[in-house]
């Protein structure tokens, strides 16, 4: 029934129980069900069993490997849908002894055959009894794997694996091994340095040795073991960017409050509060351990018979025990689990509708090439707090403009002003006229407006280039009546369908004296004065690669000595990252071109494996001369050894702008600006997921590279071992210019 009706953390809501063999599958659904659990997990075959023979009969017909009462039966799907399979656990594919690895392949293909037939969902896998070195057990999953379309493989991995376990395993391999004349490397796993702590080895080098050999398969997902010891934070991280399907959780684990309830320690419910947000489910196994008193009175009016449920510390849940179910023995624990996952705090609306979008690919815009869809500019439009931000940059602006202008004025004569003294409403709106019927407007038109009559306040002209349908004009707008400047604003843009939005907007707003419109690309227009105030906002996920700095450098032309560009610089951030997902969804495409493109991702389940770095800044207006917009970066980025070994997937990368001042934009996530949700982050995949020992830093190389038509990104890791250079000469990905 769920553990909450709440729907914002995805499937985390259904919740398993572990329970033994059964020959009455629908009976014990039901039964586990009326507990509260969504699905069970239960063994594929009788403990005893053992799969027959190899030899095949005489008459050619192939043995059957099961008898009903051996093996779960179910011919329902909706007992389908509400069982799991176990594999059995006594299976080991690696063992020395060759008896014993021959049976075990033998009865993991059955096993695995048998739980496709039945159509189940799911199966779970025992974990590998050698997790340093497991080729025969990761191929059989990997033949499985080819033939499975919908099926999923839980390979458990214990969270912390006994090392003294391993020890006994190597022991017996190398004797094995010697006795058939042959010897076999250490698989390298065993010997890292464990995150675990002393004396346990990293359950992650368990998976990532199973599923690298099984090609990252998507259908191949951990379920995690977790035991009554937690490995370091740090380590336990590295989750979040991988194929976690569920989270195995004994009641061995779970500790007793003082009225008996059975509980979780701090970092256990952490754990958790995660793996939920994940969207993982949980599934309890292991017999009931707690003294529980027995239930509470019922309340009054409850029917009759009804118990009334309580959480661990005694308060009631606010529903009554009316079912046998409800008095089961791991119904403490499920109402424990209830009780967790009940209190996570909910959802943002913002984070809600962006739910959609998590873990996405989207190719980048390209605005520069393209134009625009209205409904584009309409979401853009959406982010009110991106607007109050220019407008505040352009209020310090101004402001500071105010003040350059009153110093100077104390020593100078009033002709000198940075600022154009005044401007004629009437001299405005003519040039409005010939501007908006136009691609540029006219010098002598621009003369009158400085120049006319008008009340002889202060005139600023800014220009809003790629304005788009116009929200910066009317943020510049709201800037200039707080800072009491009145503005004479052209708005430039290229996109002749988003002009027909900013001549409505000048209507509606009585704008139309203040405002020129000019249907033209930045990089060409002559404009017909110099601006005093550049506001633009041409910047993708990360910062430069849509083309801003290219179109400020052309739109620089007509800025006033001194005059102020918003932004005034940006700069780029990079984070190595893990990303199971998005390296799957990448794969699927099937070519090199999808491995060559960075892509817009509002990344979820991802694990950035280092702190971000900086890497390229552009800032205006340039006085370089010539200009070179091309860059080159190495970036190192150290890691936490207690983090563990880890999985690169890609790079993540982020903005940083400083718009004008102390005015930050920014989608950096040690500075992401509160609220604002106009730009996910990029991701720049990897075409071979790369191992990163435990400590060990990864380096990497970017380049932006220009030429007369594109401008495009290279990328490449160098360190813990070298790679690829991705996108060489933009063969897969570029931004036309
Ligand atoms: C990211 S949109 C921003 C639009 C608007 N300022 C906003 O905040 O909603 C960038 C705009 O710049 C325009 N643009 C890009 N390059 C341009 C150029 N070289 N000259 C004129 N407009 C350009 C695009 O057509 C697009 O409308």
């Amino acid at each position: 029934m769920g553990l909450g009706k709440r729907t914002d953390y995805g499937d985390a809501k259904y919740a398993g129980v572990q329970v033994p063999f059964t020959g009455d599958v629908p009976a014990t659904v039901e039964a586990y069900s009326l507990c509260g659990f969504d699905f069970v997990v239960t063994p594929l075959v009788r403990d005893n069993w053992r799969p027959p023979a190899p030899a095949v009969p005489e008459n050619g017909s192939l043995p059957s490997p099961f008898n009903r009462d051996d093996c779960l039966y179910i011919n329902s799907s909706q007992w389908a849908n509400q069982v799991v399979g176990q594999v059995s656990d006594w299976i080991q594919p690696d063992s020395p002894d060759p008896a014993v690895r021959q049976q075990s392949v033998a009865a993991l293909r059955h096993q695995l055959g048998w739980a496709a037939h039945l159509g189940l969902q799911a199966v779970v896998l025992p974990p590998p009894h050698r997790p340093a070195r497991c080729p025969n057990y990761a191929q059989v999953l990997s033949q499985a794997l080819q033939g499975l379309t919908h099926m999923a493989l839980w390979l458990t991995v214990p969270l912390v694996i006994s090392n003294q376990s391993e020890q006994d395993q190597q022991q017996g391999a190398q004797q094995g091994a010697q006795g058939q004349g042959r010897t076999e490397q250490n698989g390298g796993a065993g010997a890292a340095a464990s995150p675990a702590g002393p004396g346990a080895l990293d359950g992650w080098e368990a998976w990532h040795q199973v599923r690298a050999q099984c090609d990252h398969h998507n259908l191949l997902g951990a379920a995690l073991l977790v035991g009554p010891t937690l490995p370091s934070a740090a380590s336990l991280d590295r989750w979040r960017g991988e194929s976690v399907k569920a989270v195995l959780l004994p009641t061995a684990v779970f500790t007793a409050n003082k009225r008996g309830y059975p509980v979780l320690s701090k970092p256990h419910q952490e754990l958790l509060a995660m793996f939920f947000k994940m969207g993982v489910q949980v599934v309890l196994t292991g017999e009931a351990c707690h003294d529980v008193p027995p239930p509470a009175p019922p309340a009054p009016g409850a029917p009759a018979g009804a118990a009334v449920a309580v959480g661990p510390d005694g308060s009631p849940l606010g529903f009554s025990i009316s079912n046998p179910g409800e008095a089961h023995p791991l119904r403490p624990y499920w109402d424990y689990l209830c009780f967790l996952f009940r209190r996570l705090e909910a959802v943002g609306e913002q984070e809600r509708q962006e739910a959609s979008y998590r873990d996405y690919l989207q190719v980048p815009l390209q605005p520069l090439q393209d134009n625009l869809e209205s409904q584009t500019y309409e979401t853009f439009e959406k982010d009110v707090q991106k607007y109050k931000l220019y407008e505040e940059a352009v209020y310090k602006a101004l402001k500071d403009k105010l003040a350059a202008a009153a110093a100077s004025s104390e020593t100078s004569s009033p002709y000198d002003l940075p600022i154009a003294s005044t401007s004629g409403r009437g001299s405005g709106r003519q040039h409005h006229h010939q501007t908006t019927h136009g691609s540029s407007s006219s010098p002598a038109a621009a003369a009158a407006a400085a120049s006319g009559g008008g009340d002889g306040g202060p005139v600023v002209v800014l220009m809003v280039v790629g304005a788009g349908r116009g929200p910066l004009v009317r943020a510049s707008m709201r800037a200039a009546s707080r800072a009491g400047v009145r503005l004479r604003v052209y708005a430039v843009e290229k996109n002749p369908n988003a002009i027909v939005h900013i001549q409505q907007m000048l209507r509606s707003e009585g704008w139309e004296a203040d405002v020129s419109i000019v249907s033209a690309d930045m990089r060409h227009w002559q404009a017909p004065e110099p601006a005093e105030i550049l506001v633009s906002e041409l910047l993708g996920s990360f910062g430069d690669n849509e083309l801003s700095p290219e179109c400020l450098d052309g739109a620089q032309r007509f800025l006033a000595p001194g005059g102020i560009s918003i932004p005034q610089s940006y700069t780029s951030y990079l984070a190595p990252a893990t990303s199971h997902k998005l390296h799957h969804d990448v794969k699927s495409y099937k070519d090199l071109e999808h491995f060559e493109t960075p892509y817009v991702v509002r990344l979820h389940r991802h694990h950035l494996l280092a702190a971000t770095q900086p890497l390229f800044t552009f800032s205006h207006p340039n006085p370089s001369e010539p200009i070179d917009n091309s860059r080159y970066a190495s970036v190192t980025f150290t890691r936490d050894p207690a983090a563990g070994a880890a999985v690169l997937h890609g790079f993540a990368g982020y903005f940083e702008c400083s718009l004008y001042g102390d005015v930050l934009l920014s989608i950096h996530p040690p500075s992401h600006s509160e609220n604002m949700f106009s730009w996910f982050p990029i991701f720049f995949p990897l075409r071979e997921p790369v191992y990163v020992p435990a400590g060990a830093p990864v380096e990497m190389q970017m380049w932006r590279c220009c030429s007369a038509h594109k401008v495009w990104y290279e990328w490449a890791v160098t360190a813990p071992v070298a790679g690829p250079i991705h996108n060489v000469g933009g063969r897969s990905y570029w931004v036309g210019l």
